[in-house]
């Protein structure tokens, strides 16, 4: 199922907090990163902030530019982008600036909460009930699917940032780590407790903005269970494009894989015919790579761009017996293997039957297929 992209957007002190316990908004960003902040608002279709920060910030949450928003306008977009908020008793303020400023509003919330909020919000928004919680992979489907979002910028607070990243539905991190203090253990932290994933997370960029920094970051730890997460959809991706690299054949696809730790730790990679090997498949080139005692491997997940084959004339093992033989629990793939060579092939099946837990991501099966146009499938 389909999601938009998630930015977790956010400035915070260097005791980590993103806000103290006076009753103004603490301006953690510099003039010019507000600008930067405003310039990322421009460049998404939807902006969400969770009820608790409706109610300690009362938020507008606009393109500040003219310039921007005309740009957008002649881009065809609306002028201001969605805006979305999360809340579980529907209780707010019908008369916060939120629902006064800007383009369309939805929220999403509870059914117990629809109730409230839409005595309380009138046709003000569209007000979406999720069932009796509030599931996020629902909200980002419908977001996705109903309301045509595909870059969502996620402005706090807290509370939403920490599941976002906790149940793996983040892509990306843009903090800014402003140079003051809070001290005060009642303030709203960045993250609150919880299970994160464990291991580093990538850091894709640094930029010093007067006197903040910001810092991008990518999750890396691969999802646990049989719904993808915005990590696996990340090592997908790079499985579908090191397909590139493979040399070109009339007789057998081009793939490509990558294995990775539970802790996000790329362990190995391969692609289809890799060094000089005119039969080599992606998973079995990345598998060789490793000590097959690594005892990294029965936690990992292996990234293939096509399902891991179940029959091979030129080898005695097929990839998904060479992957149940490695201890890997858990693969993800992009497109089911057609019949083009093998009739039937059912590498999933295979591994399933051996305890694999096997995810097919058929969003990027587009990908998988780019540089196996040729043949017939
Ligand atoms: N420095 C920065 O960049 C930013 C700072 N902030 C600060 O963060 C603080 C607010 O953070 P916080 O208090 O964590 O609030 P949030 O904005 O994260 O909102 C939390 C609320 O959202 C609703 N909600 C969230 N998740 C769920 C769920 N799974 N099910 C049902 N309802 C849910 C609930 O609403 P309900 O209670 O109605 O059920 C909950 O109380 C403010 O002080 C603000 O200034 C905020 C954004 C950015
Ligand atoms: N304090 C703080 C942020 N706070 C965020 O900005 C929102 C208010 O924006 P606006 O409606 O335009 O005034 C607020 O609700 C919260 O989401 N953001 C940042 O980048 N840096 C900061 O220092």
């Amino acid at each position: 199922m389909p999601y938009p992209h998630v930015l977790l957007s956010a400035a915070v002190s260097l005791d980590g907090y993103l806000d103290d316990t006076g009753p103004e908004r603490l301006l953690l960003s510099s003039p010019a990163d507000f600008d930067r902040v405003d310039e990322v608002r421009a460049s998404v279709d939807a902006i969400l902030v969770g009820a608790g920060t409706i109610r300690a910030d009362n938020p507008r949450l606009l393109v500040n530019s003219p310039e921007r928003r005309a740009a957008r306008v002649a881009e065809g977009r609306a002028e201001y982008p969605l805006k979305v908020t999360v809340s579980g008793s529907g209780d707010l303020d019908p008369a916060a600036n939120f629902w006064h400023t800007g383009g369309e509003k939805i929220l999403y919330t509870t059914d117990a909460g629809a109730k409230r909020a839409t005595v309380l919000l009138g046709d003000t928004a569209d007000v979406v009930p999720l069932g009796a919680g509030l599931d996020w992979r629902a909200l980002l489907a419908h977001l996705h699917d109903v309301r045509g979002v595909r870059r969502l910028m996620v402005e706090g607070g807290g509370t939403v940032h920490t599941q976002l990243l906790q149940q793996g539905l983040a892509d990306e991190l843009q903090l800014v780590l402003a140079p003051l203090f809070v001290g005060d253990p009642a303030a709203p932290r960045l993250f609150g407790p919880g299970a994160y994933q464990g291991g580093r997370l990538r850091l894709t960029d640094t930029r010093r903005i007067e006197d903040v920094v910001l810092m991008r970051y990518e999750p890396t730890a691969p999802g646990t269970g049989p719904l993808e997460t915005a990590a696996d959809r990340h090592w997908l991706r790079t499985a579908c494009e090191l397909a590139a690299l493979c040399p070109p054949s009339d007789t057998a696809f081009s793939v490509g894989a990558v294995i990775v730790a539970a802790d996000g730790t790329e362990l190995a990679r391969g692609h289809s015919r890799e060094g000089g090997d005119p039969v080599v498949h992606a998973e079995e080139a990345a598998l060789a790579k490793l000590d097959p005692a690594d005892p990294r491997l029965p936690g990992a997940t292996v990234y293939s761009s096509l399902e891991p084959c179940a029959h091979r004339a030129s080898r005695p093992v097929p990839c998904a017996g060479l992957i149940l033989e490695a201890g890997v629990r858990r693969v993800v793939t992009a497109w089911r293997e057609p019949d083009t060579f093998v009739t039937a092939a059912d590498g999933a099946g295979v591994l399933a039957a051996g305890g694999v837990e096997v995810v097919t991501v058929p969003g990027y099966a587009a990908l998988a297929q780019r540089p196996n146009a040729h043949l017939p499938h």
